[in-house]
Formats: C-alpha cells, sequence, structure tokens
C-alpha cells in the first residue's frame, strides 16, 4: 500500500491535530489516539497525525496512488484553510511501499557494520552455527552492530540484574551477558530447548554461562512469577510480537530507576506504519509503541537501527 509522509513546520501543531480530527469527524471517522495525536480514516485511505514540539507529522496511506492523492489533497486543504495565523506550508513524499520500508541502503548499512567495533570470534562462529542449524530462522537474530549496541548499552546503564525475552541460538544474550559485571545476571527467557541448546557452548566459551539463568516456558509466566518489585536495570525483548505490550507491562514495574527497557522490531518491516496491515502483531507492536510514547513513567526514543529499536529509560 503506498504511503507519503509530510512534515509540516508550524507553532500550533497540537492545535491542528485537534481541529482537523474533530472537522473531519463529521465526514469521516477521526479520533484522538493519545496526546496531540490522530487518525482520520476517510474511505479511500487514511491520515495518522502526530505533533511534535514545533511540527505536524502526517502519514498518508492509500490502497491505489489516486486514492493516495485524495488524501493528501483533502488534509493539506483542510490544514491550510485552518491556518490563519501563520503560512504553512505542506509537502508530502514521493510515495513508498509501506511493507518494504528501507530505512538503511545497503551500502549505508555496509559501510557502518565496517565502522562499529566487529563481532569477535565466538560471536561469529555462533552465527555460522546459527545460519548451519537453523537456515532461514537464523534471520531472527539480531546483526552485529545491533549487538555492539545492546552491549553498549548494558555498560552505559551500569546494569547488574537484566531480562532477555527472545533468546534463540542466544547471541543477543551473550552480548548483554558480558557487558554485565561478574556478579551480575541475566533471566533469559524463550520457549524453545532446540534453539537455546545452541546457545549454551558459545555462552561457556565466552566465559558468561554462569551469569546467564535460563527459563524455558512461555515468558509471559516467567515474568509475572517475579516479584512485582524494582529490580531489574535492563530489559531487552525480542520474541512473539502480539505480546509486547503484555510483555512491557510486566517489565516496567520492575525496572528501577533509570533502568532501561529496549524493544527490537518496532516498524515491523515497515507495516506497523501502514494501516492495510493489520495482523494481531501490527496491531500489538502500534499498541505499544504508542503506549510507550506517552506512558509517563518512562523517557522514550524510536531509533531508525534496523527494524526499529526503542529505548524506553524509567524515570
Ligand atoms: C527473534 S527471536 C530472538 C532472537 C535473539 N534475541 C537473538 O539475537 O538471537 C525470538 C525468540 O522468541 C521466542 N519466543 C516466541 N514466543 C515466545 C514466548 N511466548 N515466550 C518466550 N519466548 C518466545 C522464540 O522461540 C525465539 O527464540
Amino acid at each position: 500500500m503506498p504511503l507519503s509522509t509530510a512534515h509540516v513546520a508550524t507553532d500550533r501543531p497540537a492545535r491542528y491535530v485537534k481541529q482537523l480530527i474533530s472537522h473531519m469527524g463529521h465526514k469521516a471517522t477521526a479520533e484522538l489516539t493519545g496526546a496531540g495525536r490522530g487518525t482520520v480514516t476517510f474511505r479511500q485511505g487514511t491520515c495518522s497525525l502526530t505533533s511534535t514540539r514545533d511540527e505536524l507529522i502526517l502519514i498518508a496511506a492509500a490502497p491505489e496512488l489516486d486514492s493516495l492523492a485524495g488524501v493528501q489533497d483533502v488534509v493539506t486543504r483542510h490544514l491550510v484553510r485552518f491556518a490563519t495565523q501563520e503560512e504553512i506550508h505542506v509537502e508530502w513524499t514521493a510515495p513508498t511501499a509501506g511493507d518494504a520500508l528501507e530505512i538503511v541502503t545497503p551500502a549505508v548499512g555496509d559501510y557502518l557494520l565496517a565502522h562499529s567495533t566487529p563481532a569477535d570470534q565466538v560471536l561469529t562462529e555462533l552465527a555460522v552455527a546459527t545460519r548451519e542449524a537453523t537456515g532461514r530462522s537464523a534471520g531472527m537474530q539480531v546483526s552485529p552492530d545491533e549487538g555492539a549496541l545492546l552491549e553498549m548499552l548494558v555498560r552505559l546503564a551500569g546494569a547488574r540484574r537484566a531480562i532477555e525475552v527472545g533468546v534463540f541460538t542466544g547471541y543477543s544474550a551473550l552480548c548483554i551477558a558480558r557487558a554485565l559485571p561478574a556478579d551480575g545476571s541475566l533471566l533469559a527467557c524463550d520457549v524453545s530447548t532446540e534453539w537455546t541448546d545452541i546457545a549454551q557452548p558459545f555462552w561457556e566459551r565466552a566465559g558468561v554461562r554462569e551469569r546467564i539463568d535460563l527459563r524455558i516456558g512461555p515468558a509471559l509466566d516467567t515474568l509475572r512469577a517475579l516479584p512485582e518489585e524494582p529490580a531489574f536495570d535492563f530489559a531487552f525483548v525480542d520474541a512473539d510480537k502480539d505480546n509486547y505490550p503484555a510483555y512491557c507491562e510486566e517489565i516496567v514495574p520492575r525496572l528501577v530507576p533509570g533502568g532501561l527497557l529496549v524493544l527490537d522490531n518496532v516498524f515491523l518491516g515497515g507495516t506497523v506504519l501502514d494501516p492495510a496491515f493489520q495482523e494481531e502483531d501490527q496491531r500489538a507492536m502500534r499498541r505499544v509503541n504508542d503506549a510507550l510514547a506517552r506512558d509517563d513513567r518512562l523517557d522514550c526514543v524510536m531509533l531508525p537501527v534496523r527494524d526499529g529499536v526503542t529505548l524506553a529509560r524509567k524515570r
């Protein structure tokens, strides 16, 4: 489904969101989805509206290029009409396919890999063993640059107790565990022994086996069985996407103030931006992305790293 965005510089972004939602509610389905955010669903497509400090961000989507142009036109005309006190310019990007979002071009991806600390021997061999043992599923593994980012975040946070939801063959767990102090611990949750068995010899070789407490079973059960008190400094969520909202609900109260929650795949290949995708995974990811951004227990930043990474720090 084609998508197009417009970043409109303005002093009144939140006010325009309210005006557009209230006015368009007469002819379309229009709702406020949070502070300074809303969505309008027309017959020919949708437009999501987000206000930042000095911008109104519009994302239009429609099944065809013609209908996309119709959505852009109606939103632009109304916005310009509401802007009686300032001159605003609405410039839409060329349409792109929402389900094939390429955030980083391959050349840039190669360049940034070449200029980040490379994966060491153990991680490299773990990646090879994962490809050999799991075939196409190996794509679930975090990339070397994301692994290096996790390791750096754990060190920067000075984390001692960490949780991981979604271990697979243990690459990200290894990155997290080795950034913990010698007496630190990583509670690692997964449902599969077939995949986590591959991890064990590599954790052993990296000298972090003792720090990792692997729990096999649905991660929600494992999390809910933990005392509901702030005890963890770091959490990484990279498992079944439909459970992301529930994972965050369980993890946030268990983070200490200053603790960091990291979520992987928050773009779901670009499909979260495209209202044509309405599977449970996409709906859950949109819910969690919206909820974290307006959760007043957290400071939140979404990064265009690989498939999208959100960092949420507990206040
Ligand atoms: C994307 S992979 C994790 C990749 C891993 N972080 C890495 O870097 O290699 C997702 C993992 O989540 C696990 N998983 C799926 N549903 C789960 C659930 N309900 N509870 C716990 N783990 C689950 C899968 O078995 C799989 O190993």
